[in-house]
């Protein structure tokens, strides 16, 4: 657990943490591969990585979940990520979208399980103030067989989860998606969240706070990085 003073040094200790893991990998590997959460905490963090001094045309970026909606849409997962982190040096890296005008979301989905067959180095998380990770929402239907299932990305319907917003229909990342990563990061920010995160790490019961597969999902240990 990492807890800053500052968001400025939240941005900092997060995007060094992310660059140095990147920059191991790109020494002992051809390609390092990094998956991004989205929703209203990580730009800062993504744009301050868009600077690190990293080999970034031999990154893949792909995203740990996406609203069902194309990739320009101001709401997207994907746009937030080509906007904040796709700058500066970061331009070089090659992104995925896992949307595209005229793809069905299954068709979307299927996309995105074939990309993940390169397993994730990376993965960072983000929580909402309902518990839910990814696009995993408490008491979700179909919440089970996407914790049960072996693909590592799975269509979601959020119909009566009031922290998916407006946006209902998704596709998340899965633990089966998660555990092949070797480093995983929770970033979170202020006080809610922070007391939040202490009823999910007292339990173990992904149902109630599904950000629970962080740590419950066997593999690498969690960093969590969270300031007020
Ligand atoms: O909808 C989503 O929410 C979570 C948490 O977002 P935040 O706004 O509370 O930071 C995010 O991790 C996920 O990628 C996103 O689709």
């Amino acid at each position: 657990m990492h807890s800053y003073e500052s968001q400025m040094q939240w941005t900092w200790g997060a995007a060094v943490a992310i660059s140095s893991v990147l920059a191991r990998d790109l020494q002992h590997k051809p390609r390092a591969r990094l998956l991004l959460s989205g929703g209203s905490t990580p730009a800062p963090v993504y744009a301050a990585l868009s600077k690190a001094p990293l080999d970034w045309d031999r990154v893949d970026i792909a995203l740990v979940d996406e609203r069902w909606l194309l990739p320009d849409d101001p709401d997207s997962n994907s746009r937030l990520v080509r906007e904040s982190l796709l700058q500066n040096n970061a331009t070089k890296a090659r992104f995925e979208n896992i949307t595209r005008p005229g793809r069905s979301i299954e068709e979307a989905v299927n996309t995105a399980n074939l990309h993940a067959q390169a397993p994730p180095g990376v993965v960072v998380l983000g929580m909402g103030e309902d518990g839910h990770t990814a696009s995993l929402f408490p008491r979700m239907q179909g919440l089970d067989a996407a914790l049960e299932s072996r693909a590592a990305y799975v269509s979601a319907d959020a119909t009566g989860c009031p922290g998916a917003g407006k946006f209902l229909r998704r596709i998340s990342l899965t633990p089966a998606g998660l555990a092949p990563a070797h480093t995983r990061l929770l970033l979170i920010r202020g006080e809610s969240k922070r007391k939040l995160l202490d009823r999910v790490l007292d339990g173990n019961d992904p149902h109630e706070y599904p950000a629970r597969i962080a740590f419950l999902t066997p593999g690498a240990t969690l960093d969590i990085h969270w300031c007020p």
